[in-house]
């Protein structure tokens, strides 16, 4: 296939923007349109102008009015509904890195994904996705610890974050909990919540400054710790997962894709 035509949800913000950037200097692909809601301030304006690389002839819109291969979606979660809807409508295959999805949204994608091709992750980063395999080898390596092995996780990130814990955050815990089984979450403590169970995941949320998302998951034993921590310098490894995963995913048979198929891990 040549360069596919890929579409940006969410242009105008935070990732949007580096999405937008580097995305018209990547030869991979070929941007064609930038999408945001109806009533954003900017619509009309060219793309990126906004995401500080100078015009590049691609105006901010809330209407799709070319053909595309993929559409990637960074945006809120009304944002990845209407996403979805978009693509299943237009046979366009979807990346959709949005976090903070309702159980309703999930079972929406997971319905969409007998229509068209999905990755939906909820981190594009390479070493994110490379610590989660590493989890999952702790994890099942630690299931069976005499005296038992405490996991707790901590996730660090901007101040304008929405959703906690983050999805990555969840994913860890998902993974874990797939290998050693625990049945109970506790997000933050505080009183005298008792002694710590085994079979709990604790998550711990923090919201500091500008920080592009930072993760530890650790697993406490009886003298000894282990600690996976990861975590970015700034948003472009997200951004260049996701362009990746949009030349992944277009012209692929439904169904739905994760990271580890883009990455190869
Ligand atoms: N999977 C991954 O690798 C990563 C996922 N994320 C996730 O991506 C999402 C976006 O993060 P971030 O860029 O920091 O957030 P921002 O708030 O900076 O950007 C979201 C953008 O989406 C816009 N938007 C709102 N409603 C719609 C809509 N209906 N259709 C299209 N666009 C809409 C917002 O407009 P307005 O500001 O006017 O509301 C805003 O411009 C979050 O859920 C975040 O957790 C972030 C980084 C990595
Ligand atoms: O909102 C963010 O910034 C991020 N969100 C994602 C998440 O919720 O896991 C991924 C990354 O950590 C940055």
């Amino acid at each position: 296939m040549s360069a596919p035509r890929v579409v940006i949800s969410g242009a105008a913000g935070r990732m949007g923007q580096r999405l937008i950037a580097l995305g018209h200097q990547n030869p991979g692909i070929e941007l064609v349109a930038a999408l945001e809601h109806d009533g954003h301030p900017r619509l009309g304006e060219d793309a990126g102008a906004i995401a500080g690389v100078g015009p590049i002839g691609l105006p901010l819109s809330s209407k799709l009015e070319v053909s595309a291969d993929a559409l990637i979606d960074f945006s809120v979660p009304a944002g990845a509904d209407r996403a979805i809807k978009l693509c299943v409508d237009n046979n366009i295959a979807l990346v959709m890195a949005t976090t903070g999805l309702t159980d309703e949204h999930k079972a929406a994608l997971h319905e969409a994904a007998k229509k068209i091709a999905i990755v939906w992750a909820p981190s594009m980063s390479l070493a994110v996705n490379l610590t989660m395999k590493l989890t999952e080898i702790a994890a099942a390596s630690l299931k069976d610890y005499p005296g038992g092995a405490d996991v707790e996780i901590v996730e660090r990130h901007h101040r304008f974050k929405e959703d906690s814990p983050s999805g990555t955050a969840l994913k860890f815990g998902e993974i874990v909990k797939s290998q050693m089984g625990q049945t109970k979450e506790a997000h933050g403590r505080e009183g005298r919540p008792g002694e710590r169970p085994h079979d709990e995941i604790g998550y711990h949320a923090v919201r500091v400054g500008d920080n592009p998302g930072e993760h530890t998951i650790i697993f406490g034993l009886l003298g000894e710790t282990i600690e996976l921590k990861v975590g970015a310098s700034n948003r472009d490894c997200y951004a260049n997962g996701a362009l990746k995963a949009a030349q992944f995913v277009a012209g692929k048979p439904a169904g739905l894709y994760t990271m580890a198929d883009v990455l190869g891990l």
